[in-house]
């Protein structure tokens, strides 16, 4: 679990962007980012090694949340779209009898989609998690195509970066964990949590009102762009929730289960949340709220296990166990096949 803390830690990463950073700089960094990963399991990083602004990524998001919901339609997931043949990448809508987790998404893998392995039993019928992107018609969004597609690759770049410095840390070799990434099923997802009416409540009998419900992250590392919304908020360890607002030109990064788990413990994947915005609160635009994760993970075929040795995991068992809790990947019965984005389909995202 989490230790007590009363705001993020800010971790700055200027030093990756030397061309050749000195061993001290880059053991230093080792140390601190094992420091926070065992204390809060969260911390804003500073001074990314990052091509893209914050007003470009979050630009990109805007973009495609713009665009007609048809479009946006043409590629979503098939448990929302029957006809549609996509299921693990592609758009989510809004669920509107899911007021705790009010968004709507859309997720991508790496630009080359990792190789497929053979699907079987009752899997085959269900998903595929090596498919390949899906894409709204190339005239309404081929510029952010091909950047969305380089923002995947800068993140899981700068991930595995980080990946090799937990893995000194770890008393590890800066490679140890090379395999893992062979043919990654890393996420990256636009998020919008649409605004709530003025007149909706800020809190609930149960708490304030929340538009992503508590969780963690399932995945190795988690690297978040914020917009300057803010809402998102981290457990500590005397069960209270500490705000993570957005620090400029920051992004926030966790440890997800899995790291969690590779990590024998020593480092903790916290829970987290985020808060609705009500009325004039959220973006300027009045479009609400906007974020970014990237989900960095291995690959399907990964056997994944803790530094003190003990039981091995393969990574897409793991998914997969995952999903089948998750609704949105539940069979679709034959009568919802065609009621589209309406079918009232739970959806669990986080
Ligand atoms: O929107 C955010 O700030 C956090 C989103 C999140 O935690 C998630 O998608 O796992
Ligand atoms: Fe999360």
């Amino acid at each position: 679990m989490a230790t007590t803390f009363s705001s993020l830690p800010i971790v700055d990463l200027s030093i990756l962007s030397e061309p050749s950073p000195p061993s001290h700089s880059l053991q230093d960094l080792s140390r601190k980012l094992s420091d926070v990963f065992s204390t809060t399991g969260f911390a804003y990083l500073t001074n990314t090694p990052l091509g893209f602004s914050h007003n470009q990524v979050f630009a990109l998001a805007s973009d495609f949340f713009r665009l007609d919901r048809a479009e946006k339609l043409s590629v979503a997931k098939r448990t929302f779209v029957g006809g549609n043949t996509n299921d693990y990448r592609g758009y989510f809508p809004t669920q509107p009898d899911q007021l705790d987790n009010l968004k709507e998404g859309f997720e991508i893998g790496s630009v080359q989609a990792p190789r497929q392995r053979a699907l079987v039993g009752r899997h085959q019928q269900q998903f595929n998690l090596t498919e390949p992107n899906v894409w709204p018609d190339e005239y309404a969004f081929s510029a952010g195509k091909e950047q969305l597609e380089t923002l995947h690759q800068e993140l899981q770049l700068l991930s595995t970066t980080l990946l090799s410095l937990l893995a000194v840390a770890l008393g590890k070799s800066q490679d140890y964990f090379a395999s893992y990434l062979t043919d990654s099923l890393s996420t990256l997802r636009l998020l919008h949590y649409p605004p709530q009416p003025a007149t909706s409540q800020t809190t609930t009998a149960t708490g304030p009102k929340l538009c992503c419900t508590p969780h963690t992250d399932s995945g190795l590392l988690t690297l978040l762009h914020q917009d300057p919304s803010g809402g998102l908020e981290v457990l500590n360890a005397e069960g209270q929730w500490v705000a993570a607002p957005y620090v400029p030109g920051s992004i926030v990064v966790n440890i997800g289960d899995l790291m969690a788990h590779v990590s024998g413990g020593r480092f903790v994947a916290t829970m987290h949340r985020v808060r609705a915005s009500t009325g004039s609160c959220g973006r300027a635009d009045g479009m609400g709220r906007f974020s970014v994760p990237f989900f960095f993970e291995p690959g399907e075929e990964c056997v994944v296990r803790s530094v003190d040795g003990g039981e091995r995991v393969v990574y897409g068992e793991y998914v997969r166990r995952k999903m089948d809790t998750w609704v949105e990947y539940q069979d679709v019965p034959e009568s919802r096949a065609d009621a589209g984005a309406h079918s009232g389909v739970v959806l669990e995202v986080c």
